[in-house]
């Protein structure tokens, strides 16, 4: 697979770190205004760093772009006359809707809509993926590339939305548990290092509990809550400080921003 990436910033470098780990593509083309920062990248074999983004498109059948969002319009019209029917375009641009990126470059177009997380560069991305008309027929492209750097699902494109909250920012939210967790075990005493190191630990089995068993999260706490016991007590401590619903709270307050970003975009 032919594969540029359009716009080697933070997630498009992740994505262009598990490709090359994964071995998931023939030539990538890698492109950013400045290349100075990621020029050691074209050590990898078959890697091109270029600024030159029609270069990148002439040369590649697949392109993933990963531009802020104000950038994206005038790529797309910087490009156009380029593309051709050997090209799948596979946008990871947040509130860009498939129906403003047709009105660029027509519908004839394979165009997929991708929601990955910067966790895409070790293989571990939950990938959103929507296409219009033509892309459907293409989407398998998408979910096979996708499913070589994590796992990926079709949705429809009304819940990109949802999924850029819950998957892509929802690693940051996920860190700062973990950031939060370490703090409270330095304060029972643990060096910072060990104390991250079981914060990241617990926090992977427990996920891996349920990508494994299939059970429901409340099934396993049950499992871990002797009754009368520490952990009941913590649990409901942090429900009194409403852990639960500073969660739910933030993912909303976040929702509602994306959907603020993305009609500054229609
Ligand atoms: N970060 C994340 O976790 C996620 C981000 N997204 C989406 O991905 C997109 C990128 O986000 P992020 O990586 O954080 O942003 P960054 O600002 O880190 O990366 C964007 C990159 O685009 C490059 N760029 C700008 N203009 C051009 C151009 N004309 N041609 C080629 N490259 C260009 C910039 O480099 P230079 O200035 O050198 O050109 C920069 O490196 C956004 O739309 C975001 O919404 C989606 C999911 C997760
Ligand atoms: O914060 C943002 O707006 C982008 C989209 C999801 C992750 N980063």
């Amino acid at each position: 697979m032919k594969i540029a990436i359009i716009g080697t910033g933070n997630l498009g470098l992740s994505i262009a770190k598990g490709l090359i780990v994964n071995n998931a593509y023939t030539t990538l083309y890698l492109t950013k205004r400045n290349i100075e920062s990621i020029e050691d990248w074209a050590a990898y074999d078959n890697v091109q760093i270029t600024s030159n983004n029609k270069e990148a498109v002439k040369n590649c059948d697949i392109l993933i772009f990963a531009v802020q969002p104000r950038h994206f319009e005038g790529i797309l019209k910087s490009i156009s006359d380029v593309l051709t029917e050997k090209h799948v375009l596979i946008s990871t641009i947040t509130g860009f809707h498939i129906s403003h990126i047709e009105s660029i470059i027509g519908k004839q177009h394979f165009i997929i809509r991708s929601m990955p997380n910067t966790a895409i560069s070790v293989g571990k991305s939950i990938t959103c993926v929507c296409g219009n008309s033509q892309g459907k027929k293409r989407i398998d492209i998408a979910l096979s590339i996708f499913n070589r750097l994590g796992v990926s699902v079709e949705i429809p494109e009304e819940q990109m939305q949802a999924a850029t909250v819950i998957c892509a920012s929802g690693i940051a939210f996920w860190m700062r548990l973990i950031r939060a967790t370490t703090q409270g075990a330095i304060q029972l005493g643990f060096e910072a290092e060990i104390a991250q190191e079981m914060a990241m630990q617990t926090c992977l089995g427990a996920a891996t509990l349920l990508v494994e068993s299939g059970n429901h999260p409340e099934e396993e706490i049950d499992r871990v809550t002797t009754p009368g016991g520490c952990t009941i007590e913590g649990l409901n401590e942090m429900e009194h400080s409403g852990l639960s619903s500073s969660l739910i709270k933030g993912i909303v307050s976040s929702f509602n921003k994306i959907n603020q970003i993305s009609k500054s975009e229609l």
